[in-house]
């Protein structure tokens, strides 16, 4: 896909998927900010793609995603130095809980929220440029699940937001009254030094997921951001991605979810009148019933009709 000069803004991008996506812009003709809190490597990888793309493709600017002020100057610098505005921003920056619960709460999901909302202001209708845009917020597999210990439930919990925030402001009113769409990235584990830092949780990983060749490279979450920039409809979805399969969009069917479970506990009511809860188990039994039911009800109107 052609960026044809399009400027992008990603965060946490002086290494790791940030700067992977980064110099996928530029091959693809567009332009692009670095940012990130660390400065000499982000001044690093900025000079290695300049003398590759070009110096006026690519700039790198200091940007701590949890200052309001800080994402701001990043933004306005941006277009200034570009002479054009920006029309997409990756919110990538990311840390481990290791970083501890506060900070990684701070940067992950308030950090991420800044960007969002600023991307509104700045390339909506109503406040911005008005020629509308896209953002995309790096998540993870791990806003799906449980974590598997309280010390790492806070990384689990703020994915869970981003993917929660990016399906709210995600939504059609959004896009008809901004012009602006939102969508997430939300892949496994990956071949990055955020997760070879830590070499105890690197051999606890590489162990879940059965060794190297199931971690996913920096390339194939190059290839989602190219699925998301080309797909010009999708919006508040979370595309998944995972290592030897195809990537696919997880269902956006969060209502039906609930009215599906709560026609369970009505019937359940018939059944046991003055039950206070549905316990889980109850709701297994409900579960493969309807599995039944939809099996019979589809091969006796096969029968009928074939
Ligand atoms: N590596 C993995 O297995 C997975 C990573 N992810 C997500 O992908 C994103 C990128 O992670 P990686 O490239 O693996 O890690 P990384 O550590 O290589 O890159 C993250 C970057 O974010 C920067 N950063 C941290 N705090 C910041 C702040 N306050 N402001 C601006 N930048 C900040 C770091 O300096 C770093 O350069 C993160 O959001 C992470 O949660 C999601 C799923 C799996
Ligand atoms: C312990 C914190 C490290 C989290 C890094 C991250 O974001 C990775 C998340 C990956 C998966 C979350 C856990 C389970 C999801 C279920 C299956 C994933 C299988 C991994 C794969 O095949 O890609």
């Amino acid at each position: 896909m052609s960026f044809s000069n399009k400027v992008f803004i990603v965060t946490g991008s002086a290494r790791g998927v940030g700067a992977g996506i980064a110099e996928n812009i530029l091959q693809n003709g567009g332009r692009v900010t670095i940012s990130d809190v660390l400065n000499e490597v982000g001044l690093a990888t900025t000079d290695r793609l300049a003398k590759l793309y070009g110096t006026e493709k690519v700039t790198f600017i200091h940007c701590d995603v949890t200052n309001q002020q800080s994402f701001e100057s990043l933004w306005s610098e941006t277009e200034k130095i570009f002479g054009s505005p920006v029309q997409v921003l990756v919110n990538n920056a990311g840390v481990f809980h290791n970083a501890g619960w506060e900070k990684c709460i701070d940067i992950n999901l308030k950090g991420l929220m800044i960007g969002n909302y600023l991307a509104l202001d700045r390339m909506g209708k109503t406040k911005g440029h008005g020629l509308g845009g896209q953002v995309i917020n790096v998540a993870s597999l791990a806003g799906f699940v449980a974590g598997s210990d309280a010390i790492s439930s806070p990384y689990f919990a703020s994915k869970a937001g981003v993917i929660s925030l990016t399906k709210s402001i995600g939504n059609d009113l959004t896009l008809r009254t901004e012009g602006v769409r939102v969508n997430a990235i939300c892949m496994g584990y990956t071949d990055t030094g955020l997760f070879n830092k830590n070499k105890q949780l690197n051999d606890q990983i590489l162990e879940e997921v059965g060794g190297t060749k199931n971690l996913l490279p920096v390339s194939r979450i190059v290839d989602a951001f190219q699925v998301l920039m080309s797909n010009g409809k999708v919006n508040g979805r979370s595309l998944c991605v995972m290592a030897n399969i195809p990537m696919w969009y997880y269902p956006r069917h969060d209502r039906q979810e609930i009215i599906f479970w709560a026609c369970g506990a009505k019937l359940f009511k018939r059944l046991r009148p003055n039950a206070m809860v549905m316990e889980p188990w109850h709701q297994a039994v409900f579960f493969i019933g309807f599995q039944l039911f939809l099996f019979i009800a589809l091969q006796t109107l096969w029968r009928i009709f074939f």
